[in-house]
């Protein structure tokens, strides 16, 4: 029924109920038969993904997939039966409890995919449980008309060649992928109140010499918070980063890099717009820096910690923003290839409605079709929201789920506007994304008040048939907003509250926007909500408060042994680099955990006391 909702297919990028985002992908599974199963048959030597031509799913036997059950798919180079699963003789299925894999990880966004791809290259069985028809989450793609559209923002960070800090590059180079990238001149440019506009160039001193040029009265107080932040990213550049939740690790850290691991502890409880107050005076320039702040987590600078603030306002010039070829979705469908080619495996339509606890401990998953999976871990990609409200059917929610719930509120969903345009209404040399908010600083945080804007095709035109460029427009919107009206008024809303979107774009950066369009879809905090399984279509946690720094943010480990999370409900939070981050911490507490790295039990069981103390201090 799900699958057969016309909105789900037009959202997934499917004309029917049959056909496909990908051809490739489908085609060749449907052409497969549950009974012919095939053995074996690894090929090592493929290629990583390559989006514009895409033929990675096309050989059914190169990678042992095969089609289950009339319309599941298992991902897989093992055999097309899970290895928590054995065929009886007359052809049916059964569980067997006693085979079970090393990691179930239950999502597959970036994090749920780094988590896993981590463990597999460590030699760790993982098998990765994804609702959705495709790998990526919010960092998925879909297709429509000629268009590929990305989910979610455009902006990568994290994709460099350079540094420590470049995770997105290091977790695909990890199983021997490697995308093709095109950086990105401008990361974005401000159209703020009083006509201020900035350009945040990728030469950092373009960029600053810019902003002292808009602010000079304000040149040191510029100059000073910046090289804070510089101060900052370069001691997270120096660090190898794993779990900090893995005390030989963590003493290591600080053994070799003591006073780079002093100023991240130093900085951990604090906020960008604290730092930015002991050197700033002046309020637009301060309001600027909430900009800064706002467009990577969705709160001002007040509410930004500092180490989250730093890590994206250098990396940008640093290794710069660069974008995949062929669009976001490729790197999510890279590692799930990568993840594949390790002897892992990934069961695309597999929604989990239950974790399976025994004995206190996190033993197994429960499918919606009643399917059971059984690991050593469960590693949860889902946000805490959901996998502690849903997934777990507890009548008391965890001491330290509480905690979190109390300092941390769910971020607002987004309305995104997803378009193709005549080519012509660009003017020359206009920047791939843009931050609009027009009146009133006040505005910035509120529902609709200030507009998000990508441009993919300016930096890769193959996104979209020739003479067009895609528009992805977001805002950011609360699911309050969109429940508990009829179909017809909520599709009547969608419309209108576009329509004003749009309206504000063509007066403010391109006139003859409206006319100009070939092709639009809007959705809402409920679409969100709907296809990326995500609480009210929450885009991650947001401080209550004002919070200290990051010290709140919960790390990989619960209160149920066995059961961890990662993601952006987890420390640093939102974003791809974030929730890359996440999850190589996720897979290197899993590898200590289940012996396949260096642990100390009672150095564990220290850490984690002090780290749960440190909490409650936040
Ligand atoms: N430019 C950017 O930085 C950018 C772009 C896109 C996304 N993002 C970030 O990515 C972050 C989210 O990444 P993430 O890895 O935490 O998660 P995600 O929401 O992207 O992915 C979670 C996946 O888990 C699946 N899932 C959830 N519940 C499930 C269940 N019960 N059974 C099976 N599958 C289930 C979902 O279908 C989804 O594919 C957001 O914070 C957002 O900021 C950032
Ligand atoms: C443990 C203890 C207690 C202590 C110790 C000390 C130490 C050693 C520490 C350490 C630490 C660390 C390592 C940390 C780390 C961190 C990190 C890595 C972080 C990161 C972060 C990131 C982020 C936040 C990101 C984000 C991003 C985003 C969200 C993005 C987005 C985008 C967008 C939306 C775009 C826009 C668009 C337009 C404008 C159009």
């Amino acid at each position: 029924m799900f699958l057969s909702h016309p909105n789900f297919m037009r959202q997934l990028g499917l004309a029917s109920p049959i056909s496909p985002i990908n051809p490739h992908f489908f085609t060749h599974h449907r052409s497969t038969q549950l009974g012919t199963l095939r053995p074996r048959n690894q090929n090592h030597n493929i290629s990583c993904f390559d989006p514009i031509n895409s033929h990675e799913f096309s050989g059914e036997t190169k990678l042992g997939f095969s089609q289950r059950k009339g319309s599941d798919f298992i991902v897989g180079s093992k055999s097309v039966l899970s290895v928590g699963e054995v065929l009886e003789s007359d052809g049916s299925e059964r569980h067997n409890r006693n085979v079970c894999y090393d990691a179930i990880v239950i999502g597959s966004g970036i994090g749920g995919l780094v988590a896993a791809t981590q463990l597999a290259v460590k030699g760790a069985r993982v098998l990765v449980l994804e609702k959705y028809v495709i790998p990526g989450g919010s960092s998925g793609f879909y297709q429509r008309d000629g268009y590929t559209f990305d989910v979610g923002s455009s902006v990568m960070f994290g994709f460099s060649d350079k540094g420590n800090l470049n995770l997105i590059t290091q977790a695909l180079e990890a199983v021997g992928c490697k995308m093709e990238v095109i950086p990105d001149p401008t990361t974005v440019h401000f159209h703020l109140p009083n006509n201020l506009s900035v350009r945040v160039h990728r030469e950092y001193s373009e960029f600053i010499t810019e902003l002292i040029s808009k602010f000079p009265q304000e040149k040191q107080g510029i100059l000073k918070f910046y090289s804070e932040c510089w101060k900052i990213f370069n001691a997270l550049n120096s660090l190898e980063l794993k779990s900090l939740e893995e005390p030989i690790y963590l003493f290591g850290q600080f053994f070799k890099k003591p006073l780079e691991c002093l100023t991240l502890a130093y900085y951990l409880p604090q906020n960008a717009g604290d730092i930015a107050r002991k050197f700033i005076k002046d309020p637009e320039l301060l309001s600027f820096i909430d900009a800064e702040c706002f467009i990577v987590s969705t709160v001002n600078a007040l509410q930004t910690p500092m180490i989250n603030a730093s890590m994206v306002l250098c990396d940008r010039h640093f290794g710069g923003i660069n974008y995949p070829v062929g669009g976001v979705g490729g790197i999510a469908k890279s590692l799930a290839k990568g993840l594949v080619d390790q002897g892992s495996e990934i069961l695309y339509k597999a929604n989990v409605t239950n974790i399976i606890i025994d004995d206190g401990k996190a033993v197994g998953v429960r499918l919606s079709d009643g399917r059971e999976f059984f690991a050593k871990t469960i590693v949860s990609n889902a946000t805490r929201w959901d996998t502690f409200g849903k997934l777990l059917k507890q009548e008391d929610l965890p001491k330290e789920e509480q905690n979190f719930q109390k300092l941390y509120v769910k971020a607002p969903s987004f309305l995104s506007i997803h378009m193709g345009v005549k080519a012509e209404v660009l003017p020359p040399d206009t920047d791939c994304h843009h931050f609009v908010l027009e009146n009133e600083w006040t505005s910035l945080e509120k529902p609709h008040g200030s507009i998000f804007l990508s441009i993919p095709t300016i930096l890769d035109t193959s996104l979209a048939p020739n003479g067009r460029h895609i528009l992805h427009i977001f805002t950011t919107s609360s699911i309050e907003d969109w429940v508990g009206m009829s179909q017809g008024d909520y599709e009547a809303k969608k419309e209108h509250v576009a329509d004003e979107i749009i309206g504000r774009l063509e007066k403010k950066l391109f006139p003859g926007l409206k006319s100009s369009i070939v092709f639009k879809e809007v959705g809402t905090p409920k679409t969100h909500r709907r296809y990326l399984a995500r609480v009210n279509g929450t885009y991650g946690p947001m401080p209550r408060g004002t919070p200290k720094g990051l010290l709140g943010m919960p790390f990989n480990t619960t209160a149920i042994d066995g059961l961890y999370c990662v993601g952006d409900s987890c420390f640093p939070g939102q974003g791809v680099i974030a929730v890359a981050f996440s999850g190589v911490m996720c897979a290197h507490r899993v590898a200590a955990d289940i012996g396949i790295e260096k642990n100390s039990p009672i150095l564990d069981a220290a850490l984690l006391r002090l780290l749960g103390w440190l909490r409650t201090m936040a």
